[in-house]
């Protein structure tokens, strides 16, 4: 088996969860980690440590990896950055393109590491790893300190929901185990989180290519750190709780395989259901229950997050891919405008008032983006901005020809995200969340709480007029009016 091959099995037989595994983990889920920092803070280097230390490697692995590093290290080990090297681009080009997957386990938990790549082109991987993250391993390189791309990776860690941080201050061996450099570090590091809201940050002083405090303790290499190692971390660290709405079914399909039989299939992103319950399909409104649960081998009778399921209903309604069948009594919202955050993904960066496809899982439609504020890496301010450029992580409004369907994405990771694609070169343009609906489209004018009306910027044609029934927020009709009915609508009230 020549060496790409080799490795590429080794990708494979450590991606996947071993079931003879099982009954050594403590949890039944493993926890999902996300490694990120600037090139060659030694990501590879620690994911290569981490499943050396905790014997993921196998043995015919472990001996490819010996052959393949022509030299291996003063200590005798092999370069773990090549145990990593899975996929045959990388190789070429040196350096890690794609999220690759790895699993590990020690006797107390089993964890799944994304492997996110450094480079500043990356960061739509490196959003993509962090969206299923439980806790982000942030590495910095203890030479040269907090750089823009880890207040970066930290900040797209943190809008994608996740609340633990640990800080590796790695290649500590080539500043001499010196305590002043780790303090500095991690003190600016917790002030960095602290504006992001991420309060549990564990910093931790190691060196990964000898494997200090990353599963074994230095010890008495760094006498004066008695804190945790990185492995001991992650045991005790939390799973990220689930999405926390009722019940959502993106519809991907409808199902019609003979007159008597027609069911809406899609994979469950939130909540659970079960026969009998009553569910509203959206956007039209309509209401049902369900009959039936059926998946690939049997009728069930419950499904929950996650399942790939056909929703049969006890009546005739109107069905169709994208839209979303949720639990009567916890729905999401919906509606025309509604703001969000998103990192710009592509050279021309986000331009205001052009008409992008949005894609938020089997839903695609027509949006209008306006980017509000955009945030400064440096200062970690929000600053007002007008366009995003490539890279930027912004605060925009979003306003959608026919009605959206969302929760926040604190809420729902599933319903709450989306990606933007540009029509003209069918490029992903931006990853974002949703934050919320927005119900004041501006506020160019409140009157009595009752009616808001308001003429977002790119709709230069048009205004967004939206009713606010008094007291009762939720209930909101948002209706499209030309320019001068709306103003005639204000004129009325104002008269
Ligand atoms: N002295 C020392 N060198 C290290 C340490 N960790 C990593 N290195 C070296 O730093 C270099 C870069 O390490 P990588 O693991 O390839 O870095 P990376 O961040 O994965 O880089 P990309 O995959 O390109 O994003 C390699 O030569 C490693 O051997 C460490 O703790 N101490």
């Amino acid at each position: 088996m020549t060496a790409a091959a080799n490795t590429a099995l080794a990708v494979e037989l450590l991606e996947a969860p071993q079931a003879d595994a099982a009954p050594l983990v403590r949890d039944s889920r493993p926890l999902r980690l996300i490694t990120c920092g600037s090139v060659d803070d030694g990501k590879s280097t620690l994911i290569g440590r981490l499943l050396w230390d905790t014997k993921a490697v196998k043995e015919d692995q472990a001996a490819s990896l010996r052959r393949d590093s022509g030299q291996q290290n003063d200590l005798g080990l092999p370069d773990f950055a090549l145990l990593l090297d899975g996929l045959q681009a990388e190789r070429e080009q040196g350096i890690t393109i794609d999220v690759a997957y790895r699993y590990f386990a020690t006797d107390r938990r089993s964890f799944i590491v994304a492997d996110t790549p450094g480079h500043e082109q990356y960061t739509r991987n490196m959003a993509t790893g962090a969206s299923t993250a439980d806790l982000a391993i942030l590495l910095v390189d203890a030479r040269a300190g907090l750089l823009e791309q880890t207040r970066r990776h930290a900040t797209i860690a943190s809008l994608m929901g996740i609340k633990q941080f640990v800080l590796a201050v790695n290649k500590f061996d080539l500043v001499s185990y010196d305590k002043a450099v780790f303090d500095q570090i991690s003190t600016e590091f917790k002030a960095l989180a602290l504006t992001l809201g991420v309060r549990q940050v564990t910093a931790i002083p190691m060196s990964a290519l000898k494997g200090e405090n990353v599963v074994y303790s230095a010890g008495a290499v760094i006498p004066w750190y008695e804190g945790p190692t990185l492995v001991e971390t992650l045991e005790l660290a939390t799973l990220r709780s689930g999405q926390s709405t009722g019940f959502r079914l993106p519809v991907q399909r409808v199902s019609r395989p003979g007159e008597s039989f027609r069911g809406y299939q899609g994979t469950v992103a939130g909540g659970a259901v079960k026969p009998g319950d009553s569910v509203a399909i959206l956007p039209s409104g309509q209401v049902a229950n369900v009959k039936q649960i059926v998946t690939f081998d049997l009728v069930r009778n419950a499904a929950v997050a996650g399942d790939a399921i056909t929703l049969v209903l006890d009546r005739q309604v109107d069905v169709a891919r994208g839209d979303m069948i949720v639990s009567l009594d916890a729905q999401p919202q919906t509606g025309l405008a509604f703001d969000a955050q998103l990192v710009a993904l592509q050279p021309d960066g986000i331009v205001p008032g052009k008409r992008y496809w949005l894609k938020a899982g089997s839903r695609r439609q027509r949006v209008q983006v306006q980017p509000v504020q955009q945030l400064d890496l440096k200062s970690g301010k929000w600053l007002a901005a007008e366009m995003l450029q490539m890279n930027a992580i912004g605060k925009v409004h979003l306003a959608f020809d026919e009605t959206a369907i969302f929760d926040p994405y604190e809420l729902n990771r599933g319903t709450g995200a989306f990606i933007l694609i540009d029509p003209d070169t069918n490029n992903t343009v931006a990853g974002g969340m949703i934050s919320a609906k927005r119900t004041d489209l501006g506020g160019l004018n409140t009157h009595e709480g009752r009616v808001i009306l308001s003429l977002p910027a790119d709709l230069a044609e048009q205004l967004l007029a939206t009713e606010l029934l008094a007291n009762r927020r939720d209930e909101v009709e948002t209706r499209r009016v030309t320019t001068s009915a709306a103003r005639q609508l204000l004129d009325d009230i104002d008269g």
